[in-house]
């Protein structure tokens, strides 16, 4: 390749990778150095410079003209023309604008002050261009005119110093050939911050005007005051050229035509004119890069590589050429399992900083709702206020008994006030689920602002809708719970009125022991709810007769007349086994009125020795209910018409069978029997005794604690089927519909280009990082491709600055 395209390529590959690097956010630069022009005052700098950079935009002419520094960035670009600092928003494409400003600008800065150190910053973009800076600095001044400062050398002398300090910067030392070497301001002060002249140019100005017969040849050979990289000898445009008007190139036809006219210099092209010394500045510039690209090249496949391992590690760099449909289905699969995550515990990692807001939810289940909320004390009765409204229902007159609309009634009342916590639970729930659902969001889809908004809307719009589903169900339950009075319940025998369950759990069995067998209803059903269920009558059949077992005695006792069982004195067959006292109707095909186990009751005796009876009353030990229709005793009688001994026998026999018996002595007022005239057992003896007293205490007391157990079976429901609920109708159907319809609404509703538009700070880091990965690729591509880079020859003069 020829040394001419090896610079063309090098523009444009140097363009490129300033391009690229710019792009990496990196602060790895090319650093092309900056070329600083100083030189005693109207020693020609800025002509220098404007003929370096090739366009005409500073003002030139005689007094000290630039008074400022005056930086100008060269910039690739496909237009050309010129901005300020100044005024960034105009483009300027006429150069003598330009010059204007840069006139008036410098008036406003030092319009109190000789100089100033501020510098115009003007950015040039033209095709033909290297990113560069080159920097024209005011003339060092020895003697104060005008207003100028007493100290003005020193101040422009600082300034120059501070500009051409940095040992990335080329000075083009520039020193007009009428003036002598030996007094040139540039060379001294380059000289002081480049001792070894490895990074100064001398160039000669104003050949033109040497006096006729003399020349510089001796300096241009650097004869006079030898620096590394010699001088260079230029015509610029005089004063008269620039108020002519005469253009750049013109003024190059012009120099190149003296130097080849003249005697000495035509035969030393090597050192003069505006294009040697542009090549120079070339070969200066592709000495620097060859030198800096392989540090450069290494330092970019490093990065590369960090880059790469980052974006792998953030998931992003599969991402790059997924469709948008694809895309929206992947971010919304990690959205779906992070909510399970939460909700389900699924994550099969682990989380080990925070607790996931399934876990709050759960704890606030727990305490806050079935152990709050649910369980405070103002929803319940205490006993004296059950015993309040009982005593309040009769006023005035006596009590007789609590009937079953003033049990429906408090219950419904109780029940009623579960209404407002239920929907308060169901609230916070709602708000949690809430919260979880957003920070689910936030976590997967924060890169999608649009998707991210579309979702949030439709789950919260859902979620509204099940609060309210929600909401209606619980309120259904409390209409359903007051509705129907289980008062059979199986809890009902089991539960204090705190609501604590007693050691041992009743078995059905035990429901069906202790269950009257009403004549009317009677069942051999074991199911307690539909045997024991009073509004729930089935047909009467008989009973088997009682499988054989070891009968320790049987016979007919009389069963009292308010045994609850029949109207009128009755003689029940019994019969006595080691286990149980069996009561049935009739002998053999009799129906089994009641089974009672042992051990569980006691018999209170009475024993009238006259007649020969003995009357036996049955209870249950712990006071329960007898039967059905909530006797607390039943009373039977052994008539006394088998002599004594026969009562004898009962009563022993009871004992035997592990019966708790308590002789109750002879009573005063005898056995009360009203003469029914009954078969086939004599009539007792009508007793003239008052009527049993009604004790309203022991009803109301016992009313209540049935009050008392029924709300706290309510409430124990209430409590177990709220959560259920909840969770189940907020939660469970909330994650079916983001299974099943989530992603579907939102393709319905949006426009998938616009929803998948990446946004976002996660996003922006992504891309971010995305693009210096591939800028960095490209740079190592473009480094790659230089096969040039390791070769020594340097090139010839190209167009890095215009012609
Ligand atoms: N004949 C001739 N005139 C020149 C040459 N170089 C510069 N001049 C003229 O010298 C005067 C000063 O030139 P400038 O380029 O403004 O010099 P400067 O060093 O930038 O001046 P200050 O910034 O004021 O210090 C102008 O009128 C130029 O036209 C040259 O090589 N030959």
């Amino acid at each position: 390749m020829g040394s001419n395209e090896e610079m063309k390529e090098l523009v444009t590959v140097i363009n490129k990778l300033q391009d690229a690097f710019a792009s990496t956010y990196s602060g790895v630069n090319l650093e092309l150095p900056k070329i600083a022009v100083i030189g005693g005052q109207s020693a020609g700098k800025s002509s220098v410079l404007e003929s370096v950079a090739g366009r005409d935009f500073l003002p030139k002419g005689a007094g000290i003209v630039t008074r400022c520094p005056i930086n100008l960035q060269m910039i690739p670009d496909e237009e050309e023309y010129v901005e300020l600092l100044e005024h960034p928003d105009v483009r300027y494409t006429d150069f003598n604008d330009v010059k204007k400003v840069i006139a008036d600008v410098t008036d406003k800065e030092t319009a109190d002050k000789a100089v100033s150190s501020k510098p115009i910053m003007l950015r040039f973009y033209s095709p033909h261009v290297l990113q560069l800076t080159l920097v024209d600095l005011p003339g060092l001044t020895k003697i104060p005119v005008g207003n100028q400062p007493e100290d003005i050398e020193q101040l422009v002398h600082d300034m120059i110093l501070e500009y051409i300090k940095p040992s990335n910067t080329l000075i083009l030392a520039v020193t007009p050939a009428t003036e002598d070497l030996a007094n040139s301001d540039a060379l001294k002060l380059a000289r002081r911050v480049d001792p070894e002249g490895e990074r100064t140019i001398g160039v000669l100005t104003k050949l033109d005007l040497m006096d006729k017969g003399t020349d510089a040849r001796r300096v241009l050979e650097n004869k006079i005051y030898p620096l590394k990289r010699g001088y260079i000898g230029v015509v610029n445009r005089s004063q008269k050229d620039v108020e002519e008007k005469v253009d750049l190139r013109e003024a190059r036809d012009a120099e190149e035509k003296f130097f080849l006219e003249h005697a000495v210099y035509r035969h030393m092209t090597d050192r003069v004119g505006t294009k040697t010394l542009q090549r120079v500045l070339n070969r200066q510039l592709q000495e620097h890069i060859r030198e800096k690209l392989p540090g450069i090249r290494s330092e970019m496949i490093k990065q590369k590589a960090d880059l790469q391992q980052k974006l792998q590690s953030m998931d992003a760099l599969e991402d790059k050429d997924i469709n948008d449909n694809a895309l929206l289905h992947q971010v919304m699969a990690r959205f779906t399992k992070t909510m399970e995550a939460c909700f389900e515990g699924f994550d099969y990692s682990v989380d080990t900083k925070e607790i996931v807001l399934g876990v709050v939810i759960n704890e606030t289940i727990n305490t806050n709702i079935i152990n709050g909320l649910l369980n405070e004390r103002s929803l319940m009765l205490t006993k004296e206020e059950v015993m309040t409204a009982l005593r309040n229902l009769v006023g005035v007159q006596n009590y007789i008994s609590a009937s079953q609309q003033v049990f429906k009634n408090m219950v419904e009342k109780i029940t009623k006030k579960f209404k407002e916590p239920m929907k308060k639970s169901v609230e916070i729930i709602a708000a949690l689920t809430q919260k979880a659902i957003e920070k689910c969001a936030r976590k997967e889809i924060i890169s999608y602002p649009h998707l991210e908004e579309a979702v949030l809307r439709l789950l919260m719009e859902r979620l509204q809708d099940n609060e309210l589903k929600c909401k209606e169900d619980l309120e259904r339950y409390i209409k359903a719970e007051c509705a129907f009075m289980n008062t059979n319940h199986p809890w009902m025998g089991r539960c204090d009125s705190d609501g604590h369950s007693h050691k041992r759990c009743l078995s059905p069995s035990d429901y069906d022991e202790g269950k009257a067998k009403n004549p009317t209803t009677l069942t051999n059903s074991t199911n307690p709810s539909k045997s024991a269920n009073p509004t729930n009558p089935v047909e009467l059949k008989p009973l088997l007769p009682p499988k054989p077992k070891k009968v320790l005695h049987q016979g007919y006792l009389d069963l009292a007349s308010d045994s609850q069982f029949f109207k009128k004195k009755k003689p029940v067959w019994i019969t006595i086994t080691p286990l149980h006292v069996s009561i049935y109707t009739d002998h053999g095909e009799g129906t089994e009125l009641m089974q009672l186990q042992n051990t569980k009751i006691k018999i209170g005796v009475e024993t009238d020795v006259a007649r020969r009876r003995k009357k036996f009353i049955i209870s249950r030990i712990d006071g329960s209910f007898m039967t059905m229709v909530q006797a607390r005793i039943i009373e039977t009688m052994y008539n006394g018409t088998k002599g004594n001994e026969e009562g004898e026998r009962w009563e022993n026999t009871f004992k035997e069978a592990g019966i708790q018996m308590e002789d109750l002595g002879n009573p005063v007022d005898g056995l009360v029997y009203e003469d029914e005239g009954t078969e086939p057992h004599p009539t007792p003896r009508k007793c003239a005794t008052p009527p049993p007293k009604i004790d309203f205490s022991k009803d109301a007391h016992d009313h209540m604690e049935r009050i008392l157990k029924y709300v706290q079976i309510v409430k124990q429901t209430i409590q177990d089927l709220t959560p259920k609920y909840i969770v189940h109708t907020i939660i469970k159907e909330l994650m079916t519909y983001v299974n099943e319809r989530l992603v579907a609404e939102i393709q319905e509703q949006s426009d998938l280009k616009k929803l998948m538009e990446p946004g976002g700070e996660e996003e922006l880091k992504k891309r971010k990082m995305r693009s210096m990965f591939d800028a960095t690729t490209e740079a190592v591509g473009i480094i790659n491709s230089l096969a040039w880079l390791n070769v020594d020859a340097v090139g010839e003069p190209s167009f890095i600055f215009p012609a």
